[in-house]
């Protein structure tokens, strides 16, 4: 379970559990999802077929620490849509980080420099390599859908004193150690990519 004091969350096998978990206790799969912000449980109270699960009682799922935030996930009907409300939300400065950062591309072929690095991470990147932007953008300009899987090989040292050089074998040596956990994250996410709206995966 996640807390305050252990916030960190979403790995891929946790959110497996988690989905699975729920899958079999509700036979909802809803198409719709509302995240309520504080004070506003009151969304989901009107729905029909009512399941509620509590945050603190679902496995790997984080808890709610913030007044008005009921922690309660409620499954539903809103008209005829089968819907899921959560009822309470997950904030930065609960200490929770989000599994999603920004990518930035460098165009390379060199490494980043500490400035550089640093004027970075000012800027709001999380990450950066010196791929993937422009196939997203050609690919988003043909209108196609993109999910774009970066494996972070290594640290960006932003600290003259503890200077970390990055090299391509290292990238490489990483690379070779993670290949087989994302070819399982693939295959995972190419044999239900049925279920993502938009996708045609005959
Ligand atoms: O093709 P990718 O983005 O995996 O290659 C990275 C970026 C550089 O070409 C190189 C740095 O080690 O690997
Ligand atoms: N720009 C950039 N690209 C990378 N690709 C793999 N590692 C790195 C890195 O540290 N910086």
């Amino acid at each position: 379970m996640h807390s305050r004091e252990n916030p960190c969350c979403c790995s891929f096998d946790e959110c497996k559990l988690t989905t699975e978990w729920l899958l079999s206790r509700t036979r909802h799969r809803p198409k719709i999802a509302v995240v309520c912000g504080s004070g506003l449980s009151l969304l989901a109270e009107s729905v029909s077929n009512k399941q509620v699960f509590h945050y603190e009682d679902i496995p790997s799922f984080p808890v709610s620490t913030v007044p008005g935030h009921d922690g309660r996930l409620v499954f539903g009907y809103v008209k005829d849509k089968s819907c899921v409300f959560m009822q309470g939300r997950f904030h930065l400065y609960e200490g929770y980080s989000l599994c999603q950062g920004v990518y930035c591309m460098v165009s390379g072929p060199n490494f980043e420099t500490i400035a550089e690095a640093r004027m970075l991470h000012v800027l709001g990147s999380d990450s950066v390599g010196m791929s993937t932007v422009p196939e997203v953008t050609v690919a988003k300009h043909c209108g196609l859908h993109v999910l774009g899987l970066s494996l972070i090989t290594n640290k960006v040292s932003l600290d003259y004193s503890r200077e970390e050089k990055v090299n391509h074998e290292e990238v490489l040596q990483i690379s070779k150690m993670r290949a087989e956990m994302l070819q399982k994250v693939l295959t995972t996410f190419i044999a239900h990519s049925h279920q993502v709206e938009g996708i045609n995966s005959n």
